[in-house]
């Protein structure tokens, strides 16, 4: 099976598969020296071994440049398994192991004793190989049994089904360990995410590098998700595909961990019946290829403490077979299929999606399609070309784009299915598609509307944190400017609203007055009465201020018992009448604090701007400074501060 191309000539092979090809190439060339490779004496046994004319004599000379390598040849020959007499000569356990197990087991031990340069913590190097080398001898048991293809090809098949992930965890240690440490569902999409290829499609890159065939690593590539594969029923790929599918999940359940992965005895049953396998022959070949997997991972040095016996595997917990990185229940709660076709073709269809576990609705006309769609009773629509406008319609509008659109063909047609993809399809089958074709082109589907659905629920919350932090955001600006004690704008927001009266008295040249109104003697109602009692009048106060001026003014707590009152446009007179008004208010308030009835008076100190003025403070400054002079006047009073003369404005009683 080794083909005695050099790797270099291989490499350039992989490069004609399309995008992920591509991606898997430039990782190749890229990482070549990061990426696990056969080192030199396996690479030689594998070419000589695709030599017709190279002699059991000439592979041993290479087999003993690798003294290792001998002695595990030679225990292998010896072993249990074989149950003949013990051989000496490395030529005599070539022929006894066979030449191209031989060459497995180079390739195996270069690889498997690469350990040292993998620095992935979350990469289980022992657990890896021994499932790889599980699943091998799984493969290579199923393949004797079917004869699908050479056991011995298989073998190597199955032992680097997965060399993706070991690929990954070499090239991206530390990113590749993050993923690793997240929950398994996402591993693919993750890995997709991250790197821009999964270790599937990295696997069979590798494989091609390492001189497998196509034939056999294709297949490879799809034993995790065969109905993504869409290879034909009863071909050979997918006949390979559906044996490593088996020996994968055979060998996942025989060593799990996690209790996650689990077979359904009817999964097997299909399976066998695909493989034309006795399924009662099934835990022969299990136990049987338990028995060599001990082994050869005792010749690796592998631990096999894990695995049980077939009897002792859980088959009916979950079945797997769809997809083992997608829970099957999540399909059905996304999927609600419609058929929007006449009753021939509803018939000929509903049958095959009910057999998948999804019962269609019908519908004759695109208007009833509509219907369903706005309703949300339908996201997958399975329409017949007499129904195309229905795809126009539901195409039309952007609230149905989270619905799956299958266009059905009477046959085959390049060009209408070029129609189809420009009217808005998303697929395009045939009518007489095959059950088995209708599952794997329903995983699309799931897949669009799943992400749909994740990035719906993602959105909805992401909007909700945007809400809470701006609500929270705003509520902290508002604490950031309200005084706690009597909920008036405190110094800083008066500050804000001054600047602002400020720029708008200039703007539209109008008055602006500032009063600073302070409590008199307040000091004596905390010592008389207590702390809490003067909170309560400083409560007091702020009502009165609050609810005796007019909208446009401003009234904010600056101090202790300190208040600013901004005033816009009112000219200096009106401003007078207003601030009399004020103090008048507050002298005869009679204030109810801690069971007592207190009095104030307030001093106010007053200025309006003038064109002398350069910004908002001078005009604090003018103010404060009546407010001292009214102080000073004997309190309870009004003092102007004009041009920098002061008037006292309070009327003597
Ligand atoms: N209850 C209470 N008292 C406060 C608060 N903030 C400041 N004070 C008090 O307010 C009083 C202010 O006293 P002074 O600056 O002497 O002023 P005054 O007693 O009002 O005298 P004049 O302003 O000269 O009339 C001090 O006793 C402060 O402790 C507060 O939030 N709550």
């Amino acid at each position: 099976m080794i083909s005695k191309k050099s790797i270099k000539n291989v490499t350039s092979q992989t490069q004609s598969s399309g995008p992920e090809a591509s991606c898997a190439q430039m990782l190749l060339e890229s990482s070549a020296e990061l990426l696990p490779t056969p080192d030199g004496v396996a690479l030689a046994i594998m070419e000589a071994w695709e030599n017709e004319n190279t002699t059991v004599q000439q592979i041993a000379r290479l087999v003993q440049m690798d003294p290792s390598l001998t002695g595990r040849i030679l225990k292998l020959a010896n072993s249990a398994a074989t149950g003949r007499r013990p051989v000496a000569s490395v030529p005599e356990a070539i022929v006894r192991v066979g030449i191209q197990t031989v060459g497995q087991l180079a390739v195996a031990f270069s690889l498997i004793g690469n350990e040292s340069v993998i620095n992935c913590p979350a990469f289980n190097h022992q657990k890896y190989w021994t499932r790889c080398l599980l699943m091998a001898v799984l493969s290579r048991g199923l393949a004797k049994a079917t004869q699908v293809a050479p056991p011995d090809d298989i073998f190597a098949c199955g032992l680097l089904a997965r060399i993706g992930v070991l690929g990954l965890a070499s090239v991206y240690p530390e990113a590749y360990s993050n993923i690793l440490s997240t929950p398994r569902p996402d591993l693919i999409v993750q890995e997709k995410e991250t790197f821009g290829i999964d270790h599937n499609e990295l696997s069979e890159a590798m494989m091609v590098d390492f001189c497998v065939p196509r034939a056999l690593a294709e297949p490879a590539r799809y034993h995790e998700n065969p109905t993504q594969s869409g290879f034909e029923q009863e071909s050979r790929p997918h006949k390979i595909m559906t044996l490593l599918h088996l020996a994968y999940h055979l060998s996942e359940v025989a060593i799990r961990d996690d209790g996650n992965l689990t077979v359904k005895a009817s999964t097997i049953k299909v399976i066998c019946a695909q493989l034309k396998l006795q399924e009662g022959r099934i835990d022969i070949i299990f136990n049987q290829a338990l028995d060599d997997w001990r082994e050869w991972s005792e010749i690796f040095n592998l631990s096999t403490d894990e695995a049980q016996n077939y009897t002792d595997l859980d088959f009916d917990v979950a079945d797997s077979f769809l997809s083992p990185n997608e829970p099957v229940t999540s399909s059905v709660e996304t999927l609600s299929a419609a058929i929007v076709a006449d009753a021939e073709i509803f018939d000929l269809l509903s049958g095959k999606l009910t057999q998948l576990g999804f019962p269609a609705l019908h519908c004759e006309k695109a208007t009833a399609a509509m219907q369903l769609a706005m309703n949300r009773q339908a996201n997958v629509f399975f329409v017949s070309q007499k129904n195309t406008q229905f795809i126009d319609m539901l195409r039309g509008a952007k609230e149905f784009d989270a619905s799956y659109v299958f266009f059905m063909l009477a046959k085959t047609d390049a060009e209408l299915e070029a129609k189809a993809y420009l009217a808005g399809a998303d697929d395009v089958i045939t009518n007489d598609i095959r059950v088995t074709h209708l599952k794997a082109r329903l995983k699309p589907a799931m897949r669009m509307l799943k992400r749909y659905e994740r990035w719906r629920n993602d959105r909805t919350e992401l909007r909700r944190i945007a809400k809470e932090l701006s609500l929270s955001h705003r509520q902290q600006q508002l604490l950031a400017l309200t005084d706690q004690l009597t909920e008036l704008p405190n110094r800083r927001a008066a500050m804000e609203a001054l600047d602002q009266a400020w720029s708008g008295s200039i703007r539209s040249q109008t008055p602006c007055s500032l009063l600073i109104l302070d409590i008199d003697h307040f000091k004596n109602i905390n010592d008389n009465y207590g702390h809490d009692v003067g909170d309560e009048v400083l409560r007091a106060v702020a009502i009165i201020l609050k609810t005796n001026i007019r909208r446009e003014d401003t009234i904010a707590r600056i101090g202790g018992e300190e208040f600013l009152l901004i005033s816009p446009h009112l000219p200096t007179r009106d401003a007078l009448v207003a601030a009399e008004r004020l103090r008048k208010q507050l002298e005869n308030a009679k204030i109810d604090a801690g069971g007592e009835t207190i009095c104030i008076t307030m001093s106010i100190g007053m200025a309006m701007r003038e064109d002398t003025m350069r910004h908002g403070e001078d005009l604090m400054i003018s103010a404060d400074k009546a407010l001292y002079a009214a102080k000073n006047a004997g309190r309870n009073r009004i003092a102007l501060n004009s041009a920098g003369q002061i008037r006292m404005l309070k009327n003597d009683k």
